[in-house]
């Protein structure tokens, strides 16, 4: 059995796998403030509701894009587990041959949708990941990760409204329905969420043009995957498991090194 954890900006998701079987998993706020005892107690806490012994973990593997909760989060992990996680970064193999300026400048979360849809989907590819951001990754058909784009995601987008304009209240992100609107809920709404569909649609148009590929398949993720997706033919299939599956094939392409590293420590 292992763990694994996707800490993005808004949520940290984990999930247990037992092979290729994701037995269950969670989702909890990522939360800068939180030591690493209160990390331990969640996570903790998570395993007894969900009835897994913790000692049935053998490791642990993270992708992250917060830098700053690491320290937290690998201390609760090694506290839990005995073990140092494995981290999702140079020296850990992918299987995916990197074409950004920097490889080590793409953010973990993108590398590993990257790694999953490709093993799932095949090439070429165009994943949206419906994040705190909303990132988009063009995938070629050989497999190698060609770049792609980076927006403000859809809430942080409306809280961004609603904190700058004193009139505008906060709005639930549901579609209003029609895209003229008669009052100002619904408005903001109908201007998050219908330009957004505008947004996404524009973006994949224009990457499908650079990419010149046929049978570009187009696979959506993240947390507000779900609700742009049933406004556009544009998003072909929505993956909510993508990044879990993602870890779960790059653990088993490290997993020789990670028995080796085991076997030490078990030795201690
Ligand atoms: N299951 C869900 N249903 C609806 N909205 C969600 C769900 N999970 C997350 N969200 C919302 O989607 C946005 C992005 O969440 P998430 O994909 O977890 O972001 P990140 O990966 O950046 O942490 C957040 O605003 C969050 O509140
Ligand atoms: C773009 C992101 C902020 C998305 O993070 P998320 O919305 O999943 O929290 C993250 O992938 C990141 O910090 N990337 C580094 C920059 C890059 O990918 O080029
Ligand atoms: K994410």
């Amino acid at each position: 059995m292992i763990l694994v954890f996707d800490v993005g900006n808004t949520n940290i998701v984990m999930g247990v796998y037992q092979a290729t079987d994701l037995l269950d998993s969670w989702r909890i706020a990522t939360d800068k403030d939180k030591t690493s005892d209160e990390y331990e107690m969640v996570i903790h806490q998570l395993f007894q509701i969900s009835q897994i012994n913790i000692k049935d973990v053998k490791d642990v593997i993270i992708s992250s894009v917060v830098p700053n909760i690491m320290y937290s989060l690998e201390h609760a992990i090694r506290k839990l587990f005995n073990l140092e996680p494995l981290v999702v970064g140079p020296g850990v193999k992918t299987g995916m041959n990197i074409k950004y300026d920097n490889p080590k400048q793409v953010g973990a979360d993108r590398i590993v949708n990257a790694v999953a849809a490709y093993d799932k989907y095949k090439g070429p590819l165009i994943i949206v990941d419906f994040g705190t951001a909303t990132t988009f990754c063009a995938i070629s058909e050989k497999g190698d990760y060609l770049g792609g784009t980076i927006s403000p995601g859809i809430k942080i987008s409306s809280d961004a409204l609603f904190q700058r304009a004193a009139k505008l209240p906060r709005v639930e992100l549901v579609k209003p329905g029609q895209v003229i609107c008669k009052n100002t809920v619904t408005s903001i709404q109908s201007g998050i969420i219908y330009g957004y569909v505008g947004l996404v649609e524009y973006i994949i148009k224009k990457m499908m043009q650079e990419l010149k590929g046929n049978s570009i398949k187009v696979v959506a993720t993240g947390g507000l995957s779900t609700l742009i997706a049933s406004e556009t033919d544009y998003i072909h299939i929505v993956d909510k498991l993508l990044t879990l599956d993602g870890l779960r094939i790059i653990y088993d392409r490290n997993r020789e090194d990670r028995l080796k590293y085991l076997a030490e420590i078990g030795q201690k």
